[in-house]
């Protein structure tokens, strides 16, 4: 069944040919293992293989980008989610990297020639993240489910 979303799947991929990975940082834990859950729960049920989708992590967001790229490397994967939870603080240390982190894993994909799918939460309130992770209940579904469709798509339909 697609999931429910402003980006919906448009057709049912046969993702088992594709090895992909799931690199998350380990800030905010709570929405990040429902993100991670929500994308491996879609990768498999595009027929993804388990032992197909490789997770690692990372300190925080920050590190996603370098880590992505190393990941792509070492794995030879097809795509790569990157997964990070940015919450807004007291200081710009947000901004900073949110712009940081998005325009680097942007460039990445173009540099390496592999899909980097952008699954990393910018938010305000702590509230705004566990919705999009799907954790309140009737708000929002689950953001991960959505990024482990695109890899599946983006990584079938796009890649060289
Ligand atoms: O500060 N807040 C956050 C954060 N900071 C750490 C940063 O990503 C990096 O790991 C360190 O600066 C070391 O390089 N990382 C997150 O994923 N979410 C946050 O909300």
């Amino acid at each position: 069944m697609a999931v429910k979303g402003l980006g919906q799947i448009d057709q049912e991929y046969d993702g088992s040919n594709l090895k992909v990975g799931i690199l998350h940082a380990r800030w905010n834990k709570e929405v990040i293992d429902a993100l991670v859950e929500g994308a491996q729960k879609r990768l498999l049920e595009l027929k993804v293989k388990p032992e197909n989708i490789i997770i690692e992590s990372v300190p925080g967001s920050y590190e996603l980008p370098f880590a992505s790229a190393a990941m792509i490397k070492k794995h030879k994967l097809d795509v790569v989610i990157p997964i990070g939870v940015l919450i807004k603080g007291s200081t710009m240390h947000f901004e900073y990297i949110c712009d940081a982190v998005s325009k680097a894993l942007m460039d990445l994909q173009f540099k390496i020639g592999v899909p980097v799918i952008f699954g990393v939460l910018t938010c305000m309130t702590e509230e705004q993240a566990q919705a999009r992770a799907g954790l309140i209940p009737g708000k929002m579904h689950n953001h991960g489910e959505d990024w482990g469709a695109c890899a599946v798509e983006t990584a079938l339909k796009w890649s060289p």
